[in-house]
């Protein structure tokens, strides 16, 4: 059988015996090094399905497979970057990366090759100077760059990104999508990315997974991306082919999926 490299079957999610199905089945299939974003209306399930693929929710029915292997449990294959930081306040930038070294990849690396290994992934996010500072010492935007670059050393399979992006400020949103953008074609890493932002999905996806509105939320439709990599953001803002995948998008959630008028 022709298996994808991460698949979420017929998945189903509701919270109690008697709660509705917040999602109904989920069937998504993600090859190896693709970007997918997942888009939809806030309360939909967006991070109920990016949890249960991390492990930290259980599926209801149906269920995610990573390389053939059934998700039960948290794993270091599968890093997440939440919106709001998670960095542990009273270690310093490089202990906070290292700590997950040394947890996960680090465990068969000598001590020097754990610093090494540490530094290098720092400098993926170039925050390799700020490596002494604590978490309150930087800005937001640094401080995910830093979740960034702890997911990443743990090597995991699949990088979640959970809104990484929401708690910015547009000029250092964008300056951290392009980071990932560069981190993405030099390494390859598959990225299942929610987002509420219609651009910034066009511009990082190879495909858009649109939800339908919940309870009972399921996929609406998937979006291909068809723009050659790298993408520039400055040159795709006139570009036919983006408009065109922008003006989908919109149309699903505005018109097809638009939430009812707030009474
Ligand atoms: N632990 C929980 N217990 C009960 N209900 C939950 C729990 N987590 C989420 N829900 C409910 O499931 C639904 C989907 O929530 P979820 O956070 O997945 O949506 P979302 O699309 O990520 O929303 P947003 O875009 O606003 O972050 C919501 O109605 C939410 O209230």
């Amino acid at each position: 059988m022709n298996r994808s490299f991460l698949e979420v079957s017929r998945l189903s999610v509701r919270f109690g015996p008697t709660a509705p199905l917040v999602l109904n089945s989920i069937d998504l299939k993600v090859e190896q090094g693709q970007y997918v974003a997942v888009i939809g209306h806030s309360g939909c399930g967006k991070s109920t399905l990016l949890n249960v693929v991390a492990g930290l929710l259980p599926a209801t029915l149906g269920g995610v497979l990573l390389e053939g292997s059934e998700v039960t449990e948290p794993g270091p294959d599968r890093a997440v970057v939440f919106q709001n930081h998670s960095l542990l306040p009273w270690l310093t930038v490089y202990e906070n990366v290292k700590l997950a070294v040394d947890r996960t990849v680090g465990r068969n690396m000598s001590r020097a090759e754990r610093h090494a290994w540490t530094m290098e992934n720092l400098a993926l996010v170039r925050m390799e100077g700020h490596a002494q500072k604590r978490p309150a010492e930087i800005s937001g935007g640094m401080k995910q760059r830093v979740g960034i670059a702890r997911a990443l050393a743990m090597k995991p399979k699949v990088l979640l990104l959970d809104e990484p992006f929401g708690a910015l400020d547009a000029l250092t949103r964008a300056h951290l999508q392009d980071q990932v953008m560069a981190i993405h074609a030099r390494l390859g890493t598959t990225i299942m990315m929610i987002t509420h932002d219609v651009d910034e999905a066009v511009l990082l996806s190879d495909r858009i997974v649109m939800m339908t509105n919940g309870p009972n939320a399921t996929i609406g439709e998937v979006l291909e991306v068809d723009l050659p990599r790298p993408r520039d953001r400055l040159a795709l803002a006139s570009e036919p082919r983006f408009l065109a995948a922008r003006e989908a998008v919109l149309r699903f959630l505005h018109e097809r999926h638009a939430l009812p008028a707030a009474a």
